[in-house]
């Protein structure tokens, strides 16, 4: 097994600081991930007491956490993983026919892949989340896109509200951002936040000229003609990558396909890891913020006694292995509760915010009787609009490895890539989280005026997420995968259903993929499969050209593609579990500030609230929301 992590510096760990819990508290937030710790934070900045409740632990420290390039290993790290095994398809025959399909056998172990034995029932396809202090941003790709500015619009055009204005929320990422990757651009950058951002360093593009082939190789696919001479050097490289993704004019000019660096939320000075973690590290240390991990929320607490049902607090377990997601060892359990005076905020994400309203009594009627919950209040929509982005990958492989990785050993044994990053001044390959650029286009059933496929490429071999991906994604250092994003995916027939009343169980989770919409996506993930594929052609070797060997050259008609794609896209957005919208839908479980409807005292904050999944990375869009949740209910509370 890889390292348990040694201690890289102490940043005030929190594993240990439960005991000093209060009764009772103005706000009380459940889950500390891109939606909840910045809310919690700037409630308690802005003087309020404020509880800040995860099931998870705090990883800070752990290598797993702080190494960029570790991110593939964090999402399949115990301590930190929740895995849900979910259905993408609602034809379970198509299914089985995902290779990522994973099987339950008889012995209690797990089988991957199209021939499972006699006597395996099925359990679905690994959905990674993590527990932590930080949510998923403990272990995610940290890549941090600003959404589209249609995506704003659309939310104040279903809620009527203007505070939803595109260029209102800019001012959010502006708040939120410490921008260290361009000095000085006032129009569309912060600099006093705390969300760092920054690049993948160019010297490793430029170190590798496989990498850098695959770079001129994406361009002449983009129609542009790269000297690959000039790429060679950092200012070379740098001067046609000269647009900044997350700037003022992003999308303007979204038919013409854009190469461009990554932001990502990382240090630029020590090249870790950052996260909304930090931000409650620093607000704890100046307010009445407190943290209580390893506490896993069962339910809100009501008075029923008013014209609403209104939120008093929450009930939780402390302890770990709480919950049947959790694989820590199983901990002595000590049953809690604490109150809330004002609020009570859900952000335990799209698939535990919406378990947690049904546990509490929020929900679709029929499901809670199946369950025998007490109606609280009915709202049919909470659980269902789950929506999720799909990605597929074209995967190519060269005779000899990446001159990058070759080395690497991911912290196995001796690791000359970790001692690099650990003493010489903390630079090579670790310094990334191995996606550098990317390219943003256009496909021709886009529906408005912004890119709807985002391209990357990342050196190894992806197919997407099962058991061991990451294992198998370095297992050889000669691949490469070129990723198709499709983003603005149109189906919204997925949802969470709770399985049992016990809220230890994990909810039914099926995205029902491609249902709606299903024809254009496809459309446009074929474009994005037939780009990696000239890319990989165009290519002039510099160091070895690639062979395409998944999903393989003797899938090429439109069906074909479409049968591919359709079986095997994954995704890593899961959203829209509790949406806002406008006072006339049905469906709608929050109104426009975050409060969930027909009840008193709660709201959520988390990637559940989106109506329509946004832009193309879902962080970004989650921390800004969070940031406007904290300014809505700061204007309630004065
Ligand atoms: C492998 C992977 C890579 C990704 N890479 C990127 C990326 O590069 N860029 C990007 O923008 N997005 C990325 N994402 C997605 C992104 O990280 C998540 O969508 C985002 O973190 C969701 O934020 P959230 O606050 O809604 O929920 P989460 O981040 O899931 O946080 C919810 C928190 O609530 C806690 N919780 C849940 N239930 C309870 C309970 N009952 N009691 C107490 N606590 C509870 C959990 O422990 C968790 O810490 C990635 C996702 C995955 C899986």
């Amino acid at each position: 097994g890889h390292h348990d992590g040694g201690v890289l510096h102490r940043r005030g760990n929190m594993n240990a600081g439960n005991e000093g819990m209060l009764d009772e508290y103005e706000y009380v937030v459940v889950g500390s991930g891109p939606g909840g710790s910045p809310v919690a934070s700037r409630l308690a900045l802005q003087g309020h007491s404020v509880l800040l409740i995860d099931a998870g632990q705090d990883f800070s420290g752990d290598l797993h956490y702080e190494i960029p390039v570790m991110h593939i290993f964090a999402s399949e790290y115990k301590p930190m993983r929740w895995y849900y095994y979910v259905n993408h398809l609602s034809d379970m025959e198509r299914q089985k026919k995902d290779p990522k399909m994973t099987y339950k056998l008889p012995d209690g172990t797990h089988y991957t892949g199209l021939a499972p034995p006699e006597g395996a029932e099925p359990l679905g396809i690994l959905y990674p989340r993590s527990a932590a202090l930080g949510g998923c941003a403990a272990h995610n790709g940290m890549i941090t896109i600003i959404p589209n500015d249609a995506d704003w619009s659309y939310m104040q055009s279903i809620t009527g509200d203007d505070s939803w204005d595109p260029k209102k929320m800019k001012g959010y990422y502006k708040k939120a951002e410490k921008c260290e990757y361009i000095p000085n651009d006032l129009v569309s950058h912060g600099y006093d936040g705390w969300m760092t951002t920054t690049l993948t360093p160019l010297y490793l593009v430029v170190q590798d000229l496989k990498v850098l082939s695959l770079v001129v190789a994406a361009a002449s696919a983009m129609g542009r003609t790269l000297v690959s001479g000039l790429l060679r050097t950092v200012t070379g490289l740098a001067n046609i990558l000269a647009n900044d993704i997350n700037s003022a004019n992003f999308g303007a000019d979204s038919d013409l396909m854009q190469l461009y660096q990554i932001p990502l939320f990382m240090h630029s000075g020590n090249y870790t890891r950052g996260g909304p973690r930090e931000f409650v590290v620093q607000a704890a240390s100046k307010s009445r913020l407190d943290v209580s991990l390893n506490t896993f929320v069962t339910n809100v607490t009501w008075d029923l006694s008013g014209d609403h049902p209104k939120a008093t607090g929450v009930n939780f377990i402390q302890g770990t292995g709480v919950y049947s997601a959790d694989e820590r060892t199983k901990s002595q359990h000590k049953p809690g509760s604490v109150k809330a005076t004002k609020e009570v905020i859900l952000a335990a994400g799209a698939f535990n915010t919406p378990q947690l309203l049904k546990l509490s009594g929020v929900g679709p009627r029929d499901e809670l009787d199946k369950f025998s919950i007490p109606v609280v209040k009915e709202l049919p929509g909470v659980g269902t609009n789950l929506q999720d982005r799909y990605e597929v990958g074209v995967a190519g492989q060269t005779d000899s490895d990446f001159s990058l990785l070759k080395d690497c050993t991911f912290l196995e044994g001796d690791d000359p890539c970790y001692k690099q990053w650990s003493e010489d001044a903390l630079t090579g390959p670790y310094s990334t989280n191995g996606i550098a650029l990317g390219i943003l286009r256009r496909s021709k059933v886009a529906e408005g005026d912004d890119a709807d496929i985002f391209m990357s490429g990342f050196p190894g071999l992806f197919k997407g997420y099962r058991e061991n991906y990451a294992e198998i994604a370095i297992e050889e250092r000669n691949w490469w995968t070129w990723l198709t994003l499709k983003a603005h995916s149109r189906n919204n027939a997925g949802n969470v259903t709770l399985k049992s009343n016990s809220p230890f169980d994990m909810p039914l989770i099926n995205f029902n993929s491609f249902d709606v919409g299903g024809q254009e996506d496809l459309a446009a993930i074929r474009e994005g499969i037939e780009f990696g594929r000239r890319a990989f052609k165009d290519l002039i070797p510099l160091d070895g050209s690639f062979t395409e060997h998944w999903p393989g050259t003797n899938v090429t008609s439109d069906e074909d593609l479409d049968e591919f794609a359709a079986t095997e896209a994954w995704g890593h957005h899961a959203c829209c579990t509790a949406p806002i919208g406008g006072d006339d839908d049905k469906m709608a479980v929050l109104d426009s500030k975050f409060r969930v409807r027909g009840v008193d005292s709660l709201r959520v904050v988390d990637a559940s609230v989106f109506n329509k999944i946004p832009g193309y990375y879902i962080s970004l869009p989650i921390y800004m929301i969070s940031e406007k949740a904290a300014d809505v209910i700061l204007e309630d509370a004065s």
